[in-house]
């Protein structure tokens, strides 16, 4: 068994891969850490988890939670993951981060779109962004996992294959993307509560985003020439999901069908990315509790535009899900292993 350790285990996230790992063949889960709910039993955070008041969440230093575990997962905002990756490096221990701390090959880039000072530039180096679809084999020796932000996971499944392909082009593309209201995270804000996103559909930080540099880094690398993004993020009113719309310049003569040929040869042998039929789209409720993605694509050939189409969930492939495959990357493990539920419906 492989000891796993959850710091921000009161989250989202954390709630997530607790689910996850409690059906984990492999995986044990040995501690849970947390910060102001640190001293609660898990159900009196998480009330689905009654049935385990044994479990207690806990605080406690850097190095000692590295003691205990082999690979430690850090569910955290921006900047508090620094610590962790540090005392999980020194100690040779394996750290996934679903944050943004150890996404970006530069400091300067993470300074600038997140207004911290990085505590530990000497590990960017080390870190593999954690989407296995563009970076198994890199993912596989890693001991640092950047896990992907959710709305770069669907953007940048949808993009990078028809691009490589030259079935679209790479300047003027627009990502227009809709997430439910867990992605902001559980810590209470005004903007967050029910009567503000009840009946309401807005858009928020647009074209300024921090997903976008993120986005255009991998595109960078995977095209090997600069790709700018013009992203625009909305909160709909639903718990979870993520749906990108993007809308793309066409290459000549391309059709639908040739679009959708190419995402069902790139993904051929994926287990989680479901490239649908023409006409069909994808949606958040197909994909609720599962770590699937779906792709949609459509040629207007009147416009000269191709529009794509991708969904997840931002809690399981957009954050919990694709840190247990980096999980199971990393320690040799089949894929799909304790991810294997096709989503619950309706
Ligand atoms: N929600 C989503 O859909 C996605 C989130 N992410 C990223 O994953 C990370 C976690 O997100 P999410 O679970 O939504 O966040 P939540 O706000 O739900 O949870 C944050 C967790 O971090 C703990 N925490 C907060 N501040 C500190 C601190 N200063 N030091 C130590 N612990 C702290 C909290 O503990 P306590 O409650 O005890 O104070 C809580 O356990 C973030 O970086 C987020 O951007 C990535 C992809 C998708
Ligand atoms: C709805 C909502 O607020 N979503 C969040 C998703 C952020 C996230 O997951 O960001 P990092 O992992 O990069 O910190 C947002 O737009 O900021």
């Amino acid at each position: 068994m492989v000891r796993v350790g959850i710091v921000g285990a009161s989250g989202y996230t954390g709630a997530e891969l607790i689910r996850l790992f409690r059906r984990h063949p492999e995986a044990k889960i040995c501690l849970l850490a947390a910060r102001t709910h640190a001293g609660k039993s898990l159900p009196e955070v998480f009330p689905q988890f009654w049935g385990l008041e044994d479990e207690k969440l806990i605080a406690a230093s850097p190095e000692e939670l590295v003691r205990e575990v082999d690979v430690l997962f850090t569910a955290l905002p921006a900047g508090e993951a620094i610590s962790y990756a540090r005392a999980a490096w020194q100690a040779g221990k394996k750290l996934i981060d679903l944050g943004a701390d150890f996404r970006f090959r530069e400091a300067s880039i993470y300074e600038r779109w997140y207004g911290l000072s990085h505590g530990a530039p000497e590990l960017l180096r080390e870190a593999v962004y954690g989407l296995p679809e563009l970076y198994r084999d890199r993912i596989k020796t890693a001991r640092l996992v950047a896990n992907p932000g959710c709305y770069p996971t669907a953007v940048l499944l949808a993009l990078v294959p028809l691009l490589k392909a030259g079935q679209i082009l790479p300047e003027g593309i627009v990502v227009d993307a809709k997430s439910g209201v867990s992605g902001a995270g559980r810590q209470p804000k005004m903007e967050m509560l029910y009567a503000e996103v009840n009946e309401n559909v807005q858009a928020y930080n647009v074209a300024v985003h921090r997903h976008t540099p993120e986005m255009e880094q991998i595109l960078q690398d995977k095209l090997g020439k600069e790709v700018r993004l013009t992203f625009v993020p909305h909160l709909v009113p639903q718990t979870r999901g993520i749906l990108a719309t993007i809308y793309a310049p066409l290459a000549p003569g391309v059709t639908t069908e040739d679009l959708l040929a190419t995402y069902r040869e790139y993904y051929r042998e994926e287990p989680f990315v479901k490239v649908l039929p023409a006409g069909v789209y994808p949606r958040t409720k197909s994909v609720w509790g599962s770590n699937l993605v779906q792709l949609g694509a459509v040629a207007d050939g009147r416009t000269g535009r191709a529009v794509l189409l991708a969904a997840l969930d931002n809690l399981v492939k957009g954050a919990a899900g694709q840190a247990v495959q980096n999980f199971n990357l990393i320690c040799g493990f089949p894929e799909t292993m304790g991810l294997e539920d096709s989503g619950i419906y309706p």
